[in-house]
C-alpha cells in the first residue's frame, strides 16, 4: 500500500515538473514571437464602441455622399473668382482695415482674397522681428504699408510624413495655407488669409531685421540661419535657407484687434499616460453643454470638423472675435496621409449636433468638390499645398464625417442633431 502510494505520489511529482517545464517554455516563447508574426500596433486604449458604431454607418453611407452635387457648381464659381486675381489694388488693405462684417473676419468674396494674398505674397518688408508668441518659431513680418504679418518657415516637405502622436513634430507651413483654403470652401469664413512666401535672408531680412532677431540667427557655412525665440526654440534647431538663399514660409495676416482667449474643452493632455475627462467619459458634452452657450458649443463642433479634416489635434485654446471662434494656428496639420484620429471628432459624437447651416453646407461638398475646389483656388499661386495622399485623406476624412453624422442622427433622430436657425 505504502510502495503504491509512494508510486502514485512519484507519478503526481513527475507530472507536476513537466507541467512547470511546459509552462515555462511557452513563457519565454511569447518573448521569442517569430519576427513574421506581424500584429498591429495595439492603441494605448481600447477601441471606443462610438467608433465601431460610426464605422457600420460609413459601410452603409448613402450614395449621395460619394457623388458630386450640382447645387455646388455656383458656390465653386464664387470661389473660384474670389480667388482669380492676379492684380493687388492699392487700398485692398484699407478695405481690410474697415472690414465690420457679420458674413466674414476678412473680405471673401469679389475677387478680395485674391488681392489680400497677392498684397501678403508681394508686399515690401520694412521690419523683421521674433515672434515670441506661442511655441514654434516664428517671425513678424512688417509691411512697408504697416502690415503685420506672422511667418511660420517651412521645417518639412510636403511628403514627409510625421510619425508619433497627432501633435508630435514642428509646425506645417504648407497646413497652414491648406487651413486657410478649406476654410473658404467649408464657408468657414473667420479665418486669417494666408499664403505661401518665399523671403531672402541676406536681401530680405539681415537689412531690416531687429537687434533681438540677429541674436537668434547663426551662420552655417554659407547660409545665414534662424532659431528664433519662443518656448521650444532651440539654437541646434535652425531653419536655413535654400540654394537660392530663401526661406519658405506660411505667410498669415496678423489680426491686430482685441480678441479673448478660451481653453478648448476637448484639449488634449500631451501626456500619453494622462487620459483627459473627454476621453474617458462619453457624456463629457453634458457636462460642457453647462457651461457654453449652443452658439458657441455649435461653433466648436464646426472647428472640431474642420480640424479632423485636416487631422490638427492639437487645438488647446481658442480665440473669440465679435463672438465667433477664430480659426488661428493651423499648423500641426497635414502630418500623415494615412491617418484619421476620429477622436479629434469627439465634439460632434459626444455633443451630436451640428448647425443645419453647416450640415447643408458639408453635403454640397461631397464626392470630390472639397479638394478639387481647393486645388483651383491654390493654383492661382502657383502653389502646391498638399500631395495627392492628403487630398485623398481629406476626401476620405470627409466621408467619415457624414457617417459620424448618420451614426447621431440614427441615435438621437434628425430633429435633434441638426439645430436649425444656427
Ligand atoms: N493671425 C494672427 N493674428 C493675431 N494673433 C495671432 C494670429 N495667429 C496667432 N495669434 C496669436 O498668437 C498666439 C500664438 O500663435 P500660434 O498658436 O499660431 O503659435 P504656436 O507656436 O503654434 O503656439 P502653440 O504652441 O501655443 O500652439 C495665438 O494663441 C494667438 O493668440
Ligand atoms: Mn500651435
Amino acid at each position: 500500500m505504502s510502495l503504491n502510494y509512494a508510486f502514485t505520489f512519484s507519478l503526481f511529482l513527475i507530472i507536476l515538473v513537466v507541467l512547470n517545464l511546459y509552462f515555462f517554455y511557452t513563457l519565454n516563447g511569447v518573448n521569442k514571437k517569430p519576427t513574421y508574426f506581424n500584429l498591429p500596433k495595439l492603441r494605448s486604449h481600447p477601441l471606443p464602441d462610438v467608433f465601431t458604431e460610426i464605422f457600420e454607418y460609413l459601410n452603409y453611407l448613402p450614395s449621395k455622399y460619394k457623388s458630386r452635387n450640382n447645387k455646388f457648381n455656383l458656390i465653386r464659381s464664387n470661389l473660384i473668382s474670389s480667388f482669380n486675381s492676379s492684380v493687388s489694388k492699392n487700398n485692398v488693405w484699407d478695405i481690410t482695415d474697415n472690414w465690420i462684417n457679420e458674413a466674414s473676419l476678412f473680405p471673401h468674396k469679389d475677387g478680395l482674397p485674391g488681392q489680400i494674398i497677392q498684397a501678403l505674397r508681394q508686399g515690401e518688408i520694412a521690419l523683421v522681428d521674433n515672434a515670441p508668441k506661442g511655441t514654434q518659431l516664428k517671425l513678424l513680418l512688417l509691411l512697408k504699408d504697416k502690415r503685420k504679418i506672422f511667418f511660420k518657415p517651412k521645417r518639412y516637405n510636403l511628403d514627409d510624413i510625421i510619425h508619433g502622436t497627432i501633435y508630435s513634430g514642428f509646425d506645417r507651413h504648407n497646413s497652414e495655407v491648406f487651413a486657410y483654403y478649406l476654410a473658404m470652401a467649408l464657408n468657414f469664413t473667420w479665418v486669417a488669409p494666408a499664403a505661401i512666401r518665399r523671403i531672402h535672408v541676406e536681401r530680405d531680412v539681415v537689412p531690416v531685421a531687429t537687434p533681438g532677431l540677429k541674436r537668434t540667427m547663426l551662420r552655417n557655412g554659407s547660409s545665414l540661419c534662424i532659431y528664433g525665440k519662443c518656448f521650444y526654440c532651440k539654437s541646434n534647431e535652425t531653419v536655413c535657407p535654400d540654394k537660392k538663399g530663401e526661406l519658405e514660409g506660411a505667410v498669415i495676416l496678423y489680426l491686430d484687434k482685441h480678441f479673448r482667449q478660451y481653453k478648448y474643452p476637448w484639449k488634449r493632455s500631451y501626456n500619453t499616460k494622462v487620459q483627459m475627462e473627454w476621453e474617458r467619459n462619453n457624456d463629457f458634452c453634458k457636462k460642457v453643454i453647462l457651461t457654453l452657450s449652443t452658439r458657441r458649443l455649435l461653433n466648436l463642433i464646426d472647428v472640431s470638423i474642420f480640424d479632423f479634416l485636416l487631422q490638427n489635434g492639437d487645438r488647446h485654446d481658442y480665440e473669440v472675435y465679435r463672438d465667433k471662434v477664430i480659426l488661428l494656428d493651423n499648423g500641426k496639420g497635414l502630418g500623415n496621409p494615412t491617418a484619421d484620429e476620429l477622436d479629434i471628432l469627439a465634439p460632434l459624437y459626444q455633443c451630436c449636433m451640428l448647425s443645419s447651416s453647416t450640415w447643408q453646407y458639408l453635403e454640397l461638398l461631397a464626392g470630390g468638390s472639397l479638394t478639387d475646389v481647393i486645388k483651383i483656388m491654390a493654383a492661382f499661386q502657383g502653389e502646391t499645398l498638399a500631395t495627392e495622399d492628403h487630398y485623398r485623406a481629406v476626401e476620405r476624412r470627409l466621408l467619415k464625417v457624414y457617417a459620424t453624422v448618420q451614426y447621431c442622427i440614427g441615435k438621437h433622430g434628425s430633429a435633434k442633431v441638426i439645430k436649425l436657425g444656427f
